[in-house]
């Protein structure tokens, strides 16, 4: 290993890691030597020197390894202690002829649920755009939007579009490595890469998709080093011109400890919202639900109107009502009826008084204070700072919208306060909506996760 073969091996890893890591953790390596299968740099500081061991020892060692080296561990020394201090080491997988690439089977995507394919995708006004973008990239064009990220409150299809797209490229591109998992088990695999000392295979693994799927994003919120080296893997990927394909709860904005740089590497791409269902796409789902089940119980039958009620009564998600109908269904044909009024009314008496949940002003109260982060006394409470007025006001105009309390009413549950007080706050935010988009947004995503 010379120094000129360092200078061109860290042209590859510029690659990889990206310019910002690079200028920052890369480039400051002083390579010194290598003795005994150790490879020595020399590092500015201790810091640096633990946080390079701690990320990019492992790709480093890859690197050295294939560029003929025979190295099995790296070392970084503080300059000026080189002699006095004992080195940070990361020890090379147990044999160097492990640092190859895995077959890409051993990332094992998750399994691909084979109901969710668009075919049985019902496409209706909320989710036409999502469907839209879904298809597109299912195609395995040339990346024109990336990342493409899908979000929604739950049960409303991104689990189903995300296996669909990654049916359709298997169908349509057998080539192309494609990768489906949820972000749990994206953490799981880098826990367990750490925990092995794996994490060289891993990055390369990982680096090695053509188009690599996380689902339910939100889920690394606040889980630190998963974060890190997700945006790495991220940032490699993108770079490389490879499809990223992610869903969330939530707007990537709206995810609470994500880190900034994250969030917006997902806010660079197509960012689609799948809306909660109205009425018709209900319907729709329910009619091709049905047509599935005739298969299974053939000569059941459904009275008029069944559908329709059903569609209007449980508006929740999806997953209920899918379920409501399987139960329905399996119901019927235990007892040999036709699902009529009275046999749907009687099987379903549950779900169907959940789904007449009656909101209250203080659950409301709960939900803003959370989204705002104060204290739910200080929502109640007589303090008139902007940062509580405003919350407050947001409170007292959900819940005029959304329950039946009359504004004296809920000027009592709001620490007694007169019913002018309520008016005028429900007014302000009734203008302020038009004026300020921030509000605008805070207000409809209250509102959808109250009803949701
Ligand atoms: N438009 C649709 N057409 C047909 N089925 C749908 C549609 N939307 C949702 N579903 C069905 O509803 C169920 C829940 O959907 P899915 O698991 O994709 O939701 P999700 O948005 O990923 O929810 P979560 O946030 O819980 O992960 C699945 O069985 C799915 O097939």
């Amino acid at each position: 290993m010379t120094q000129e073969k360092w200078g061109q091996l860290r042209q590859r890893l510029l690659k990889t890691v990206g310019q910002n890591n690079y200028t920052t953790w890369i480039e400051p390596l002083v390579f010194s030597e290598v003795q005994d299968g150790v490879a020595t740099f020399n590092v500015p500081t201790n810091f640096m020197g633990n946080y390079v061991s701690q990320n990019f020892a492992d790709l480093i060692l890859y690197e050295l390894n294939t560029a003929g080296a025979k190295v099995q561990r790296v070392s970084f020394q503080v300059a000026a202690n080189v002699a006095a201090r004992p080195s940070t080491r990361v020890a090379a997988p147990e044999t160097p002829q492990d640092t190859s690439p895995a077959p890409l089977d051993e990332l094992q995507a998750a399994p691909l649920d084979p109901r969710f394919t668009f075919d049985s995708f019902v496409v209706g006004k909320p989710n036409e755009l999502a469907h839209a973008a879904a298809r597109r990239v299912s195609e395995g064009g040339p990346v024109t939007f990336n990342p493409l990220v899908l979000y929604g409150g739950v049960g409303l299809g991104k689990t189903h579009l995300m296996h669909a797209i990654a049916w359709e490229l298997r169908a349509r591109k057998p080539e192309l490595n494609v990768l489906y998992l949820s972000a749990e088990q994206f953490m799981y695999r880098f826990v367990q890469a750490l925990r092995e000392r794996k994490m060289m295979d891993f990055k390369v693994l990982f680096r090695s998709v053509d188009v690599l799927m996380v689902d339910d994003v939100q889920f690394i919120a606040g889980k630190d080093s998963t974060q890190e080296e997700f945006f790495h893997t991220f940032n490699a990927l993108v770079d490389q011109n490879k499809q990223i394909i992610i869903s969330a709860d939530r707007a990537p904005g709206e995810i609470k400890d994500l880190e900034d740089r994250v969030r917006s590497r997902l806010q660079c791409g197509l960012v689609v919202d799948l809306h909660p269902t109205d009425y018709e796409l209900r319907l729709g789902i329910l009619q091709t639900k049905v047509q599935q089940y005739r298969g299974s119980y053939p000569g059941l039958e459904i009275a008029d109107g069944v559908l329709e009620f059903l569609a209007h009564r449980i508006s929740t998600n999806v997953r209920v009502l899918e379920g409501a109908l399987t139960r329905l269904f399996a119901f019927a044909s235990l007892v040999g009826r036709e699902i009529d009024m009275e046999l749907t009314q009687d099987c379903l008496a549950d779900v169907l008084r959940a789904s007449e949940r009656k909101i209250t002003v203080e659950e409301i109260q709960r939900r803003v204070s959370d989204y705002y982060n104060i204290r739910l006394s200080d929502m109640i409470g007589p303090k008139r700072l902007r940062s509580y007025a405003r919350p407050r006001q947001v409170a007292m105009y959900l819940s005029k919208q959304l329950t039946s309390r009359s504004l004296p009413e809920i000027g009592r549950r709001f620490g007694g306060r007169d019913h002018t007080t309520v008016m005028h706050g429900c007014k302000r935010i009734e203008e302020l909506k038009l004026t300020d988009g921030q509000i605008a947004e805070d207000v409809e995503m209250l509102r959808r996760a109250l009803e949701a």
